[in-house]
């Protein structure tokens, strides 16, 4: 029995959001009274409100823009349900399942705070949907994240009311229309009740969900990128000098200090790398005496990185766990308040800010790439790191490199900022200011998957350098006799994903025509997207970054 995730409005972590959106762990809804009572009242406010005909934002006037316009009690749930139709008006193509799935999940979770004014029986439908695998058709354009993700929010209200066929889902693999779906899980058609509208779709819960898939993924790449600089570094015969606690107690920031002290733990063990922790330095014969900046300022250069992300993190959790829709009941005074929760400016910022983390570690690998292929800078290696040198017509890793260098360049494009973009004055000046935060969210979607792409190839460099390096140091080619324990178990994942058994006669890539490396380059990233041992190779990075990117 799979343990299920139970949704408070409180306390979920991204790591819950992943199981629920990716790995389909069963959901369920707390029975905690108070809540469930907290839920209750709050419906029965809007009622009270709308029997008495009170000035209520949304619920007793028209919507954003028209909220000059006064709604009579017996308009006040057409209202609602007209909505869902203004604002069926995505375009582009269909966001992945986990994506939607992950922001109904959060829609529910901001629903049970129990200030929103919607009955348990529509929250209760979403973890039926969830739970039967049924996921409404949601497109990739559509939300300016102002008034939250209105447009994006509407496709799975529609399809959980069983509005009109024109709301599709995937019913567990099929594409077929609400009603249907409805049929088959034997719910009835829902109308909205007055405010019921506005708190499913006048919030975040879309980007937030967008995010907290694309952190998860963010972490691991992270995690990666840390330990193939540890093969670069070895490949490169690089110093663990530079990560020396000394320095860094002497700058203490904590993405720094946590990346010299982890660099030390990727290093610890290695026959390749130079060990010189007790501060020696001698010179080398034809090569400077200390590392070049690519190796020496790692924990510099990554620690704003790190830090960052640990930034955005703390954040997501708390949007995650939060109401953000308009107006909020307070059930305890009898009150609403009017205001704006619904603006996803945390996640646009954050996600911003991810792409551009994400464009300049790549930045970082891509020098890594471009020392280890250059003989003048790489400690005596082969030029491209060809592995038959006995044979002239051989280009090792040109190609790749090129392929590399095309990525990386977009993944810097892609780290532009959209928060900052031109307002689009939506809504007759009431979203006059906008997030954007759906839009960004959707990008750093992107970076992720380019980004994997590139860290396969990065991966492939590592393993290359650490065969030829292990060789000039023993005269075989089996790194894992002479790789730090952390980076052979990455390095023997890779060889293993790859197809290509580790050897001592031979490294990882000898001749130019026994191998077609785009191939190793798709096997490596099916394996990092599916949770496979790629990534668990090197669990120890991923449980370390937990310290200080609290995930769980
Ligand atoms: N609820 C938003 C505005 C809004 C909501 C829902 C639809 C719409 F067009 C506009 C506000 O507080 O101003």
């Amino acid at each position: 029995m799979r343990h299920q995730v139970t949704l408070t409005g409180a306390g979920l972590t991204i790591e819950d959001v992943v199981r629920v959106a990716r790995h389909h762990q069963p959901v369920g809804l707390t029975d905690n009274p108070e809540i469930l009572q907290r839920i209750e009242d709050s419906c029965a406010y809007i009622n009270d409100a709308v029997k008495a005909s009170k000035p209520v934002y949304g619920v007793t006037t028209g919507f954003g823009g028209m909220a000059d316009v006064v709604i009579s009690s017996e308009e006040a749930a057409d209202l609602q349900n007209n909505a869902i139709w203004y604002h069926k008006t995505g375009a582009g193509k269909l966001l992945p399942l986990a994506d939607v799935r992950a922001a109904m999940l959060l829609r529910a979770n901001s629903h049970m705070r129990g200030v929103s004014g919607i009955r348990l029986e529509i929250i209760q439908r979403m973890m039926t949907f969830l739970n039967a695998n049924v996921t409404p058709h949601v497109r990739e354009f559509g939300s300016i994240g102002a008034s939250g993700d209105l447009v994006p929010l509407i496709s799975i209200t529609g399809a959980l009311l069983g509005t009109d066929p024109a709301f599709r889902v995937d019913f567990d693999g099929e594409n077929i229309d609400c009603l249907e779906a409805l049929e088959r899980l034997n719910l009835p058609r829902l109308e909205l009740l007055p405010k019921e509208g506005l708190a499913m779709m006048n919030g975040t819960s879309v980007m937030t969900g967008i995010a907290s898939n694309v952190l998860h993924d963010a972490r691991i790449l992270l995690g990666l990128a840390l330990n193939i600089h540890g093969l670069m570094i070895q490949g490169l015969q690089g110093t663990n000098q530079s990560f020396h606690p000394f320095i860094h107690q002497h700058k203490a920031h904590t993405g720094q200090v946590w990346a010299a002290d982890h660099m030390l733990q990727i290093l610890e063990g290695s026959a390749l790398s130079r060990d010189e922790l007790d501060g020696r330095h001698e010179y080398r014969e034809g090569d400077l005496i200390q590392d070049r900046y690519s190796l020496r300022c790692l924990p510099q250069f990554l620690g704003p990185i790190i830090d960052g992300m640990a930034y955005i993190t703390h954040h997501l959790r708390v949007e995650i766990n939060s109401a953000n829709d308009n107006p909020l009941i307070n059930t305890e005074a009898g009150a609403s308040y009017h205001g704006g929760n619904f603006l996803g400016q945390y996640i646009g910022v954050g996600m911003d800010q991810l792409r551009y983390y994400m464009g300049l570690m790549a930045k970082h690998l891509d020098v890594q790439i471009a020392l280890l292929v250059s003989p003048q800078f790489n400690n005596g290696l082969s030029a491209s790191l060809v592995g038959n040198t006995d044979r002239k017509v051989n280009m090792g890793l040109k190609g790749l490199q090129i392929s590399g260098n095309s990525i990386m360049p977009i993944l810097g494009f892609l780290g532009n900022s959209l928060a900052d973009r031109f307002p689009t004055h939506a809504e007759q000046f009431n979203q006059n200011i906008n997030s954007q935060g759906f839009g960004s969210a959707n990008l750093a979607r992107q970076t992720i998957e380019t980004l994997q792409q590139y860290i396969a190839i990065a991966l492939i460099f590592g393993v290359q350098a650490v065969d030829l390096r292990t060789f000039k140091r023993t005269g075989h080619y089996n790194a894992v006799e002479t790789l730090s324990p952390m980076t052979a178990k990455l390095y023997s994942a890779m060889r293993e994903v790859v197809g290509k058994p580790i050897s001592h006669e031979r490294p990882y890539i000898w001749n130019d025509n026994e191998q077609a490396l785009e191939q190793h380059i798709s096997a490596i990233v099916s394996d990092i997207t599916n949770d496979g041992i790629i990534p668990q190779a090197i669990q120890e990075t991923l449980d370390s970054l937990r310290s200080i990117i609290l995930f769980a």
